[in-house]
């Protein structure tokens, strides 16, 4: 079990999931400290037993690992603010946030800090995280073995062994949940409006999608013949699948996907810009 003392710097929805991950895995809440720079999130850590506080220096000074979990746009000046501490404490630096790189987090708290990317997402706060994670050079064998106890303590973890990378993982991982939801969200509606009661609605789209994903992880079956098991020819799944296909389905997830590299390749020169 983890015995590093961790500092989360920023008690919003991706750093409680990591919380609530860990928590779950049975790390010991004394072992975690969360700041935020407003009073009210930090009720619901204080009642589990971590300690909180608004002052991120307090916080930092208490870490053996410190787990940067602002917005993007926050981050150098968060790091800014913890330079001294980070100068005194030398502790392995973990930023989750979208599109800021390893070099310009170096570039405020020094040139040799060790620092590993994680990208993480918000299934995460039932143990049910996919996290993609890139060291930079001055990260050791047993810092890259902590990083991934930390974060596959809420999920899976895999390492990219090149920075820009880890915008794919935002891709395909980071901000994918929130694509599910929203194919959830449509297909519940449709239901709903097939006549189908939103409880049901729900409860049958949910478990779908579960099952589905449940199925891919329990064969070696490979995805294409997964979804031809269910497509009888000329049946109900071949009339569906064709008009996703006429309707340009495919080309559709791909830009989104792409939509979400570029963005974080924007956040990138912005948190630059933004110094
Ligand atoms: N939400 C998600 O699914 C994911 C988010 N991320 C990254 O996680 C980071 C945080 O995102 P969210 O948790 O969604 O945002 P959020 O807005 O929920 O959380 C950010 C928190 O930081 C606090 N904060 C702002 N300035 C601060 C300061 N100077 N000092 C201390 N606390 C401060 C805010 O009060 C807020 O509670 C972002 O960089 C994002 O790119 C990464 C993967 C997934
Ligand atoms: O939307 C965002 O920018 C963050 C990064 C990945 C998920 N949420």
């Amino acid at each position: 079990m983890i015995q590093a003392k961790l500092g989360f710097i920023g008690a919003g929805n991706m750093n409680r999931a990591i919380i609530d991950g860990l928590l779950s895995a049975g790390v010991n809440p004394q072992h975690i400290a969360v700041s935020n720079r407003s009073e009210q999130k930090l009720g619901y850590f204080a009642d589990r037993g971590l300690t909180t506080s608004t002052s991120n220096t307090e916080v930092a000074a208490l870490a053996d690992v410190l787990i940067l979990g602002v917005k993007p746009a926050q981050l150098l000046d968060v790091a800014q603010e913890l330079k001294a501490t980070c100068a005194a404490t030398k502790p392995l630096v973990i930023s989750v946030a979208a599109g800021v790189l390893t070099e310009q987090i170096a570039e405020v708290l020094g040139a040799d800090t060790p620092i590993v990317r994680a990208m993480p997402n918000t299934p995460s706060t039932i143990g049910e995280g996919a996290a993609g994670l890139f060291a930079n050079s001055l990260v050791n064998d047993g810092q890259r073995e902590l990083a991934k106890t930390i974060i596959q303590a809420c999920g899976i973890a895999v390492w990219v062994e090149q920075e820009s990378l880890i915008d794919a993982v935002i891709a395909v991982a980071g901000s994918a949940p929130a694509y599910f939801f929203y194919i959830l969200e449509t297909m519940v509606d449709e239901a709903e409006k097939l006549g189908l009661n939103p409880k049901d609605a729900k409860a049958l789209a949910v478990q779908t999608c579960l099952g589905a994903a449940r199925l891919v992880q329990s064969t070696e079956t490979d995805l294409a013949t997964l979804r031809n098991n269910v497509t009888s020819p000329g049946g109900t799944t071949q009339a569906a699948l064709a008009s996703f296909k006429a309707s340009g389905l495919d080309e559709t997830l791909r830009a989104g996907m792409q939509a979400a590299v570029a963005r974080a390749q924007e956040m990138a020169a912005e948190a630059a810009r933004g110094r």
